[in-house]
C-alpha cells in the first residue's frame, strides 16, 4: 500500500482553483518532493493531505486513511510542519514542547525531540528570543514528537543557515531510513534533490513533470561549461553551444562526459586551455529552467 495517494485532487478557494486535479502517489519510507513557484498549488495540497481543507473533488488517502473522515487516526500517525507555526512566545522551548508532549500518545521524550531537532542548547529560551531558523528547528521537533509514519514538511529549512539545513536533512533522511514517509515542499532545489527519490513539479495547480529523481535527471541533458579561449567564437567549437554568459561557453549534452572529452580533445590538439571547465549531469535547476524555456513559461508546459 502505498503511504500517500493523491487522485484527480482539485481544490478551489473562493473560486480560485489552487489545485486542479493532482495525482500522485508515494511509497512508504520514501521522499517524495513537491515543487514548484509560489503559488503553484503545494501548501493547498499538503493541508488536503493533513485534513486541514476537505477536497472539493478526487480523493487522497493517508496511510490508507480519509484525511477527513479519519481525521484523529491520521493526525496521530502523522506530523506536520506547516510554512507558519503557531506558537506561544513567552513559553521556553522545553515548555513548548512539554505542552505539545501533553496532545500526544507516547511521545519522544523532551530531550530525544531537542536533541533531533538540535535545539539542546536553547532548551531554556523563549520563544519569542528564537532565530527565524531556530523556530524551524523547534517546528521539527514538534512535528515528529510522535514518531510519525508520514510527515509533511512545507518548506522545513527556509531561514535556517547552512548548517542547521544540513543537519535538517540528516534528520530527514534517518527518519525516512527507519520507515517514515516524507512530503516535502521546498524552493530550495539541492535540498529536492539531495533528500528526494520521488518528486512532482506542479504549476498553476497542476503537474507539469514528474518521475523519480535520479531517472527523471538522467534522461535530461547534462551541462559543459568553460571559458571561450581568446579568438575562439562558439560556432568553431565542436560541440553545440547553448548559450555564452559572459565569456562561459554552456553546451547542454545528452552525455556530458563524452562532450568534454570532445572539447578538451580539440583543445589540445590547438594548444589551447579551457579554463573553469565544469561537466555535470542535469540537476532540478536545469529542469526547472528548461521547463521554464521550452514553453516561454512553466504553466504551459506539458506533463511528460
Ligand atoms: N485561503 C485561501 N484563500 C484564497 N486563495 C488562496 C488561499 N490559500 C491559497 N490561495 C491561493 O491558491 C494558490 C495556491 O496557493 P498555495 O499556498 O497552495 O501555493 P504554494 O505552491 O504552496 O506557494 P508557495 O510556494 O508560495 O508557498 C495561490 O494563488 C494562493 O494565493
Amino acid at each position: 500500500m502505498a503511504a500517500i495517494e493523491v487522485d484527480g485532487l482539485v481544490k478551489s478557494h473562493k473560486g480560485f482553483e489552487a489545485v486542479g486535479g493532482v495525482s500522485f502517489t508515494v511509497g512508504e519510507g520514501e521522499v517524495f518532493a513537491l515543487l514548484g513557484r509560489n503559488g503553484a498549488g503545494k501548501t493547498t495540497t499538503v493541508e488536503v493531505l493533513a485534513g486541514f481543507q476537505r477536497a472539493d473533488a478526487g480523493t487522497v488517502r493517508v496511510l490508507g486513511l480519509d484525511p477527513v473522515k479519519d481525521r484523529a487516526q491520521v493526525r496521530g500517525r502523522t506530523g506536520i510542519m506547516l510554512q507558519e507555526a503557531g506558537f506561544f512566545p513567552d513559553l521556553t522551548v522545553a515548555q513548548t514542547v512539554d505542552a505539545w508532549r501533553d496532545f500526544v500518545s507516547a511521545p519522544r521524550p523532551r530531550g530525544e525531540a531537542l536533541e533531533l531537532a538540535g535545539l539542546t542548547a536553547k532548551a531554556g529560551t523563549k520563544v519569542r528570543q528564537l532565530s527565524g531558523g531556530e523556530k524551524r528547528r523547534l517546528d521539527l521537533a514538534l512535528a515528529v514528537l510522535n514518531r510519525p509514519d508520514v510527515l509533511f514538511l512545507d518548506e522545513p529549512t527556509t531561514g535556517m543557515d547552512p548548517e542547521a539545513r544540513q543537519r535538517t536533512w540528516e534528520v530527514v533522511r534517518d527518519l525516512a531510513r527507519r520507515g517514515t514517509t516524507v512530503l516535502l515542499t521546498t524552493h530550495y532545489l539541492e535540498e529536492a534533490q539531495r533528500l528526494a527519490s520521488d518528486m512532482a513539479v506542479m504549476d498553476s495547480g497542476r503537474i507539469v513533470a514528474s518521475g523519480g529523481m535520479a531517472e527523471t535527471l538522467a534522461a535530461r541533458a547534462g551541462r559543459v561549461a568553460f571559458e571561450l579561449p581568446d579568438g575562439v567564437s562558439p560556432g568553431g567549437l565542436p560541440v553545440p553551444v547553448a548559450s555564452v554568459e559572459g565569456r562561459t561557453a554552456v553546451c547542454r549534452v545528452a552525455d556530458p562526459d563524452l562532450a568534454a572529452q570532445a572539447l578538451l580533445g580539440w583543445a589540445g590538439e590547438r594548444g589551447l586551455r579551457l579554463r573553469g571547465l565544469e561537466v555535470r549531469t542535469a540537476t532540478l535547476e536545469d529542469l526547472f529552467l528548461d521547463l521554464a524555456a521550452g514553453e516561454g513559461a512553466l504553466a504551459k508546459a506539458e506533463a511528460p
